[in-house]
Order: structure tokens, then sequence, then C-alpha cells
């Protein structure tokens, strides 16, 4: 309720982060970005922000009466006039009203806070999940995207109830300014005189700290950015000894931190000392003018006590460097959240797959730019329903964006890719996804338990087929081996890098649809269970077409086809057999061994 003169209350520095570390998306229009966070944190929270505008309103109009009442009721004690009674009653009335509404302000403006906070992380993990993997990649660092969806949304949660409560920071002084006008027009005067100083200070400080604050989060996020890569690193930074390095390029932006740090307070600052001298000045200017009018009879006693109050009120305006000082950290906040709504989500169709298709899977004039360079190339390539087709090639010819393209992972920038005839982006999402099973070379298992990784999907499958898919792809042996079996808790399963690989192939196979993309799932298997897992693939996986990228020449020959890719084209299909005839194809199981080599030709 005490709104005193001076700059106030929250201190300036943002506490969150994130940088820019990537093009495009920071170099958007600022208000493209700011637009819908700030709009949508206020329709969102629209009931409570308006309650919290009204009490902070209602309290600001208490404040401004409360010093009239006061005078006139000294006035009226000290002349021994009659109402005295009920003029004390009144002041009580409107202290106990503007104490009540204080703390509904305070109630009203933490929660809607809290749901704008909850409904910013909320919208930016959709949208987030909306976004092709690599669009995200290309514009944003790990680091930088927690530190946009946890801080930034937290301090762009608050602006609604800022922007509310800031009107009642302005009321509050601008009604006392017309209260004093109306006392007596001179000691009005007297503290106008003074406006133009206190009005650039004001101007001065929001402009300043908007840029540094900006600054300052930029560099908080580039923190966490070099952080997240770090943890994720930690194997091995600790294999090759550079922690101490790694310590530093992980501080290494402490330094401007610290600088940016420095100048917001250093603003804030001579905002605080600026206000601070500035204020009481306008204050005893005001009362030494009263001091005078009193003398000369033209101010009561009252009406004195009241224009002191009323212009230590109006010089609260010094108290919006506090209230500006937050609306300018939410408001880069804001900003640096929304860039991440302003990138375009994929776009979805609602086809259905035809009900009998078995998985023909067809790739169109298939073009994908990475980098400026084209790294697939006019891919033209039909995966009959039902058939394995073996995709082989040398690094970084182009296989794993093929398998991305095939199951909608990313889009081709030109070109079409068709399931059972049905455009895979014309198509319905969520058929797709069970339609489209995926296992990788380093899959990522999610799940509280090992079974609950093999379960995780768009669906969840019954026990027995969790533990069929887990046999299938050879890793119900060592399951049953821990503890808890498939129930153990998933971050406390000791796995080898090859058992792992499994779990993200029974993954697979246990939500197999009529299209099954192996990425190099198999590369960590030793022969045996490749072996095994080749032939559950065709007995216990359900049926379908397969897309298998593959380094070994065993892999090949078991498949029914080969695409055999080069630069980002393909340069033949045919079975493995009638390949292995070209030195040249040969050449591409180069590094796999004689012995392998042999058996396979
Ligand atoms: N996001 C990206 N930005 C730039 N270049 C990319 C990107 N993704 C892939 N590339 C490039 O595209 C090329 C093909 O990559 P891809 O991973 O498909 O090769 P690959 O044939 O699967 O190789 P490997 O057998 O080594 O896994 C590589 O030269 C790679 O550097």
């Amino acid at each position: 309720m005490s709104r005193t003169p001076g700059p106030s209350s929250s201190p300036p520095p943002a506490s969150l982060p994130p940088s820019p570390p990537r093009p495009s998306a920071t170099r958007r229009r600022p208000d493209a970005a700011l637009g819908p966070v700030l709009t949508g944190a206020l329709r969102h929270s629209s009931v409570l922000t308006t309650a919290a505008c009204l009490f902070s309103v209602a309290s600001a109009g208490a404040a401004v009466a409360l010093p009239a009442a006061l005078g006139h009721t000294l006035d009226l004690v000290l002349d021994s006039r009659p109402g005295g009674q009920a003029a004390i009653a009144l002041c009580a009335v409107l202290l106990i009203a503007e104490v009540l509404l204080d703390a509904l302000v305070a109630l009203t403006g933490g929660v809607t806070s809290a749901r704008s906070t909850a409904w910013l992380r909320r919208r930016g993990i959709d949208h987030l999940m909306s976004l092709a993997p690599h669009r995200v990649a290309d514009h944003f660092t790990p680091g930088d995207l927690v530190t946009r969806l946890t801080g930034n949304a937290a301090d762009a949660g608050t602006a609604p109830t800022t922007a509310a409560t800031g009107l009642a920071a302005l009321i509050t002084p601008i009604g006392a300014l017309i209260a004093l006008a109306l006392t007596d027009i001179w000691l009005a005067a007297v503290f106008l005189a003074g406006l133009p100083l206190l009005t650039w200070l004001l101007r001065t400080f929001a402009r300043g700290s908007s840029d540094s604050v900006q600054r300052y989060q930029r560099v908080q996020a580039d923190i966490a950015t070099r952080l997240v890569e770090a943890l994720g690193g930690a194997r091995t930074i600790a294999a090759a000894g550079t922690e101490r390095r790694e310590r530093t390029r992980v501080l290494a932006p402490l330094c401007e931190l610290g600088a940016q740090g420095r100048h917001m307070w250093q603003i804030y600052g001579r905002a605080v000392v600026g206000s601070s001298i500035l204020v009481p000045l306008l204050t005893t200017a005001v009362l030494a003018v009263g001091g005078i009018r009193l003398a000369h009879g033209s101010l009561t006693v009252g009406e004195l006590l009241a224009a002191s109050r009323y212009a230590a009120l109006t010089a609260g305006l010094g108290g919006v460097v506090g209230q500006l000082n937050a609306l300018v950290r939410s408001r880069a906040a804001a900003h640096r959240t929304g860039e991440l709504l302003t990138l375009p989500p994929v776009p979805h169709g609602s086809r259905p797959l035809p009900v009998d298709g078995r998985g023909r899977l067809e790739l169109r004039a298939v073009t994908v730019v990475r980098g400026g360079a084209a790294v697939l190339r006019g891919v033209d390539l039909v995966v009959p329903g039902g058939v394995t087709m073996a995709v082989v090639g040398h690094s970084g010819a182009g296989k794993s964006l093929l398998a991305a393209v095939a199951g909608r992972l990313t889009d081709p920038d030109s070109g079409q890719v068709l399931l059972d005839g049905v455009p895979l982006c014309e198509a319905d999402p969520a058929q797709l996804r069970r339609e489209i099973g995926y296992a990788f070379e380093r899959p990522v298992l999610f799940g509280d338990t090992v079974g609950a990784a093999i379960g995780f999907g768009p669906y969840e499958p019954p026990a027995h087929e969790i533990e069929a898919a887990s046999r299938a792809a050879g890793a119900d042996s060592f399951l049953r081996l821990l503890p808890d079996g498939y129930a153990a808790p998933l971050a406390r399963a000791p796995l080898s890098g090859g058992e792992v690989q499994r779990l993200g192939l029974a993954r697979a196979f246990a939500h197999a649809g009529r299209l099954l993309v192996l990425d190099d799932a198999t590369s960590s298997l030793d022969s045996v269970t490749e072996l095994h897992v080749s032939r559950a693939l065709v007995h216990d996986v359900r049926t379908g077409s397969r897309l298998l990228i593959a380094h070994r020449v065993s892999s090949a020959a078991r498949a029914d086809l080969v695409a055999w890719m080069e630069h980002g084209r393909i340069r033949a299909v045919a079975p493995h057999d009638r390949l292995w005839a070209d030195p040249d194809y040969r050449a591409v199981f180069a590094h796999t061994g004689d012995e392998e080599n042999r058996a396979a030709s």
C-alpha cells in the first residue's frame, strides 16, 4: 500500500537466458515474435488480469482519496467542528480498503502470472513438437530452447500482471497531481516545474535498460547452450581430459554477462539516484510553498497535510521506473519466447491411407537441400509393398536423409513422397505415425522402465506384444537378467550401446506398421544377433515394406532389393547378387571384413 516515492522495488537484471546462436529466427520482425506471446498470455488470463487491473485501480483510487480525507479530518478536529468522527471512520475505511485491495492485487497478479507462464510453456512446447526437427536445430540450440521455454517464459508470463498493475502505478501519481492542483494550483505548478526532469529520467532508463536486458538474456542463453553441449559430450570430454578447457569454454561469456549485468545496474542505479534526489527536492519545494501559502491563509493545516501526501504520491511517478523495468524484462523475454512460435509448423492433411495398402513407398524427383547444397538430388525410387529394400552407399551419400524423407521426419524441398499412393504431406499424421515405424542407430529411450521404453510410441502395446518385439530384437535375454526384468527402472538399467540399440529395435517392432525404416539400426549388433534379428523381421514382425539403411554386405544380401546411392542420387536398384558383379558396388563395402565379403559373394 505504501507508495513511496522514487524508483522502487524490483531489481533490474533479468533472471533468464538464451541466445541467438543460429540465424534467421532471431532476425524476424520483433513484433511478429512479440504479438502472439503477449496477446495470447493476455487472452488466456483475461478475467484474472481484468480483476488485478480493477483491484489496483481501486487501490489507487483509495490511495488518492486518503490524503484529502485525512486533511479534511484534521481541519474538522482542529476547528472542533462536527462530523469529526465520521471523517475518522472514512479515513479508516479508505486505509483498510487500500490494504485489502493491495492484497487482492498481489493474489490475482500472482495467479495471473503463474497461469500465463503455464500457458506460454504449454504453447511453446506444443509448437516445438509441431516443428520439423531439422528446422528447430537450424535456429536454436537445445540450451537456448530450454531457456526460452523456462526462464524467458516465466518472465514473459508476468507481462499481463505488470501491465495491469502498471496502469495503477500511473493512476496514483497522476490522480495525486490532479488532487494537488485541486488543493492548490500553485503547489501543482511547483511540482510540474520539476516534471520534465523526471520524465527525462524515466525515458533514459527505459531506452537504456531495454537494450541491456536483451543482451543480458542472450548471453545467459549462450552459457546455457554451451553447458548443454558439455553435458551431452561429458564422456568425450572426460576421455580427452579437457575438463578445464571445457569449463573455460562454457564460462567464457561470463565476462560479457558481468559487463551487461553491471551496465543494467548502472542504468538502474542512475535512475534510482536521480529520482532519489529529485523526488525529495520536489516534495520539499511543494511543502515550502505550501508553508508560505498556509502563512498567507490560502491553505488550511489539513490541506497542507493533504498537499504534502499528494506531493509524495505524485513523486511516486519515479516508482514507475521499477514497473518499467519489469515491463522491459518481460517484453524482452516475450520476444525470445515468441521467436520460437514464429517458426511455421509442419503442415498436415487428413487423408487416410488405403486400408489394404501393403506399404508401397514411392519417391518422385525428391530433392533435399541442407546447408545451401542439394543432399538428395531428384531421387526417384519405388519400394513395392511388402518388399525389403536395403539402401547402401558410401558415407555421406544421403542414406539417412532418404530414410528421414521416407517416413516424413523431414519434407523434401521439391518432389513428392507417397505411401500407398497418398502423399505424406496430405496424410493424417496420427495414422502416419501408426503405420511407419522407425529404429535408429543411436536410439534415445523414453519411459520409466525398460518395458515402457519399448512400449513408447503412438499407442501402448500390451505386455505380451512388448515381450514378443523384445524377443525379435534379441533384447529379451538380457532384459530378463535384470533384477526387475521388464519393470527395471530405465535410468538405472546398465545397458551397453548394442543393448540400447536392441531396445530401439524392439520399440520399432512393437509398433511396426506397413512401413518399417531401420536407419543403420543393427550396426552395433554382432553378426549372430543381426542374423537373428533379420530372420525375426521376416517371421515375427508385422509384414510390410522395410527400408534398411545398411553398411554390411550381409544385410544387403538378405534384402529383396538394394538401392545403391551415390552423391545424393540413386545409382542402381537391383538385387544384391546382380550388383555384386560391379567393382564400384563392392567398393561400398570395402570397410567390412574379407570374411563377410567372401560369404556374401
Ligand atoms: N542439417 C544438415 N545441414 C547440413 N548438411 C547436412 C544436414 N544433414 C545432412 N547433411 C549432409 O548431408 C549429407 C548426407 O547425410 P546422410 O546422413 O544422409 O549421409 P549417410 O549416407 O547416411 O552417411 P553415413 O553412412 O555416414 O551415415 C552429408 O554430407 C551431411 O553432411
